[in-house]
């Protein structure tokens, strides 16, 4: 138990205003130095769910059932006082654009020597060397120089390495990676992920990596999560995962990626939209979409069933344990 970080456990998060759920019942693992992928299309909700680790949701949205446990504290009972504590300092976030997260009128060293002033209770003169040694570590190159630079002079990159380095300033001991690469070209996007591969044999830190990107997963992550419509779908350690996909859902993802391996791209859409959350179908949320869907599968949910293989998947095809 006490390599387990963080737990997840039954969350539902939902829209104050409608009651409309947004994530249902999901949970999700996290154990010490392991990278963890959640994956899925665009609204599944994985973004809300990261937050949700924080408790950083939009004002409206709030968590509606459920329990956030990191290092088997509660996080969602804390008071906001003692959140901040835990922000930053034992969790920290990395989000797609750097540039919407870092301070536009703020020296980039100064930015991420607030990390330290904040959590840690080095003098002023050794917070100025941890942070040049922080610009180091990730792979910043004349970091004496850049300290002095704001972020509109520093490429996406750098941003985002300015970035890492403020998430990692504190020490903590889980990372959230929402998208980090995304808006970056493939050999810079090679290089960020390198690095927080690094983090985790240096720092021995934790970290989630959220993509709808299934070959960032892939080469990256050690166990993968898919959710769909707001629910985990199908969970596996990364080479089973890839090996034998089972959902439906997760086998259309799959070919739907683009095979870097073959000249032609092999880019197939999957039929048909994801349900909206105010219109949630009975039964399987993906049965619409689904070439083996049966009368059960729209009328009654699936749970997620355990395999031989140690996978979990939300599907009646996998009802037995096969
Ligand atoms: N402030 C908000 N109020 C109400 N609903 C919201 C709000 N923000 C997001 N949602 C809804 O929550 C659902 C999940 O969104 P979320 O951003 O978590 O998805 P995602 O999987 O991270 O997608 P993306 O990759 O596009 O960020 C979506 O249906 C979205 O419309």
């Amino acid at each position: 138990m006490e390599d387990i970080v963080l737990q997840v456990k039954d969350v539902t998060i939902g829209d104050k205003k409608s009651g409309y759920s947004i994530v249902d019942k999901v949970n999700i693992e996290v154990k010490k130095q392991q990278i963890v992928g959640i994956v899925g299309e665009s609204g599944c909700g994985k973004s809300m769910t990261s937050l949700a680790i924080m408790q950083l949701m939009p004002v409206n949205i709030a968590i509606k059932e459920g329990q956030i446990l990191f290092s088997g504290e509660e996080l969602t009972a804390l008071k906001e006082k003692e959140l901040r504590k835990v922000r930053g300092k034992d969790i920290s976030m990395i989000f797609q654009e750097p540039v919407r997260a870092l301070h536009p009128l703020h020296k980039v060293g100064k930015q991420i020597e607030e990390s330290l002033k904040i959590h840690t209770n080095l003098s002023k003169e050794d917070r100025k060397k941890q942070t040049i040694s922080l610009m180091k570590s990730v792979g910043i190159p004349d970091a004496e120089m850049r300290y002095d630079q704001y972020p509109h002079q520093l490429s996406g990159g750098l941003n985002q390495r300015i970035m890492i380095a403020m998430a990692i300033a504190a020490d903590p001991s889980l990372i959230i990676a929402d998208e980090p690469t995304t808006a970056l070209d493939v050999t810079i996007q090679a290089q960020i992920l390198q690095l927080l591969r690094s983090l985790r044999e240096r720092r021995g830190v934790s970290i989630i990596l959220i993509s709808h990107d299934l070959a960032v997963i892939c080469e990256n992550c050690d166990y993968v999560y898919v959710m769909y419509c707001g629910q985990i779908v199908e969970e596996a350690d990364v080479r089973t995962f890839f090996q034998s996909p089972k959902h439906p859902y997760t086998q259309a993802l799959i070919q739907a990626s683009p095979d870097p391996e073959k000249k032609i791209d092999q880019l197939m859409a999957i039929k048909g939209t994801v349900p909206s959350i105010e219109n949630i179908p009975e039964g399987c949320r993906f049965a619409e979409r689904c070439p083996h869907k049966t009368e059960r599968c729209t009328k009654v949910e699936p749970k997620l069933y355990e395999q031989n293989d140690g996978t979990k998947v939300k599907c009646f095809l996998f009802e037995e344990g096969r």
